[in-house]
């Protein structure tokens, strides 16, 4: 490396080594950062309903924290922003504290079609076989009031049937060395980004998970930028191995497993690993060595922000925290939706208790039959049926006079993550030959009562649109 604007004299005091370039000094400052990468150490949020409030709040609550930009996706939102005080306000235990100094932007959800981006000005994208030609052909669209500047860091707290549209709406502005964390219920989140918005794995950024159990509600309806604090709880992190790094762990499933032992075959011929533990003995490399800036700064910033309680953890030990939340919330969302009662209605109940273990025997199934878990030691126990339910009980205890969030959607008509939930159950138990009837059922009856409320709202909730429509790309309440 070499050092700009330094007296040349200081510098040659400590030069050592004879294969260095001998010394010329850059014309002044500006080369120096013209030379040198400059790291950005903004983070910006897309979904700022109450866990992108709350992350925002607690990120810019620290000593010299970075740069924050609230992404919105509604004209009218950045409208209210604009006239507002421009502070956001987090309540906890009824003590109001506000924190200022964010920016602020606008990215409309892209309209899709089937699945298939349709382009902005209506022509004919979508009757191309390839989703991507309009934008190969003519570049990325930006609509007026939009930003084109780079996004480093990313936290994406929008509800997951949203996040491909919110993610379309700002993937020309992500880079391959870009970070992306999601903070999202349920599965299936990162494989459909994967499949529609970065289906190139050579510029495809980095991905972190995070699983957040802060109770948050918007308490205050008629005070747009404040959140309730209502429950402590935890976010853990962990930053997902990249394609590019090992394309085999990454092919099927971010987790699948590298290397398998076969006994027998593998004892007379050793299996060569393809990634060492410990490849250079004499240089030691460090277990992050991998990791790229972006995640490190993000993961950084995260878990020096006292508030979020967050905690890191290996890419296993996520996917399988992921999958007790999903166990959790595949019993209590749905079936507070369709008894429209709180989390503790499910409880003291034995009629209940059935329909629960109908469902979660057959998530339990599909859990330890994964792949990715195959050489995860405990599965069985840790995803057995009985542990689960008390999983369950626990969380629709502590949790007993809570509006689940799936009910708090179905309510005002909004899409759920049902397909997130149970549907990813139903999904992977196809794969894997294990039938979840029970669980399709109560995916089909979320959906349809859904559907009911939403009719009777006067079905005026549409999914996809562009200005100022409600787009459907709710937040992650
Ligand atoms: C744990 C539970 C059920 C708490 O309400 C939740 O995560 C949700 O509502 O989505």
């Amino acid at each position: 490396m070499r050092w700009a604007g330094w007296p040349s004299s200081s510098l040659q005091l400590d030069v050592q080594h004879d294969d260095l370039e001998p010394f010329q000094p850059l014309r002044d400052v500006a080369d120096f950062y013209r030379s040198e990468e400059v790291f950005d150490r903004r983070i910006h949020i897309i979904g700022i309903g109450n866990v992108g409030r709350f992350i925002a709040h607690s990120i810019r609550g620290v000593p010299s924290p970075p740069p924050v930009t609230l992404i919105f996706h509604r004209a009218l939102y950045n409208q209210q922003w604009l006239v507002s005080d421009q502070k956001l306000r987090v309540i906890t235990n009824g003590v109001e504290e506000t924190i200022h100094g964010f920016n602020a932007e606008v990215a409309f959800p892209r309209p899709r079609h089937h699945g298939r981006e349709i382009a902005v000005d209506g022509s004919d994208s979508f009757n191309s076989s390839d989703p991507f030609a309009s934008e190969q052909s003519t570049g990325p669209t930006v609509l007026e009031g939009e930003s084109t500047k780079p996004i480093h860091s990313l936290i994406v707290c929008s509800k997951s049937s949203t996040v491909v549209s919110a993610l379309l709406s700002i993937r020309h502005r992500l880079l391959p060395s870009s970070v992306i964390l999601f903070l999202q219920n349920g599965m299936g989140t990162v494989d459909e980004v994967n499949e529609i918005v970065f289906p190139d794995a050579a510029t495809r950024p980095h991905y972190m998970i995070g699983i957040n159990s802060h109770g948050l509600n918007n308490a205050h309806v008629n005070k747009p930028f404040t959140t309730n604090h209502a429950g402590f709880g935890t976010i853990a992190l962990g930053i997902l191995p990249h394609a590019r790094d090992s394309p085999d762990a990454t092919k099927h499933y971010p987790l699948a497993p590298v290397t398998r032992f076969n006994p027998g075959v593998d004892e007379i011929n050793p299996v060569e690993s393809k990634r060492p533990a410990d490849p250079d003995p004499d240089n030691p490399q460090p277990y992050s060595s991998s990791w790229p800036k972006t995640a490190r700064h993000l993961l950084r910033t995260l878990l020096r922000t006292p508030v979020l309680c967050a905690t890191a953890f290996s890419p296993q030990d996520v996917l399988q925290l992921q999958l007790e939340k999903l166990a959790v919330n595949s019993v209590i969302n749905p079936l507070t939706v369709l008894l429209d009662a709180r989390n503790g209605a499910i409880l003291y109940n034995y009629a209940l208790t059935r329909v629960m273990r109908l469902l979660l025997a057959e998530a339990s199934l599909v859990i330890r039959s994964l792949p990715e878990l195959s050489h995860v030691p405990n599965v069985e126990q840790r995803f057995g049926a009985g542990r689960l339910e008390t999983l369950v009980v626990g969380v629709a205890n502590a949790t007993r006079e809570n509006v689940s969030s799936m009910l708090a959607d179905a309510r005002a008509g909004r899409r759920t993550e049902i397909d997130y939930m149970n549907g990813w159950i139903v999904k992977r138990g196809e794969l894997l030959g294990v039938s979840c009837v029970t669980n399709f059922m109560i995916q089909e009856l979320v959906k349809g009562k859904t559907r009911m409320i939403s009719h009777e709202l006067g079905d005026n909730v549409p999914f996809v649109g562009v200005h100022g429509v409600d787009d459907g790309t709710g937040e992650n309440h």
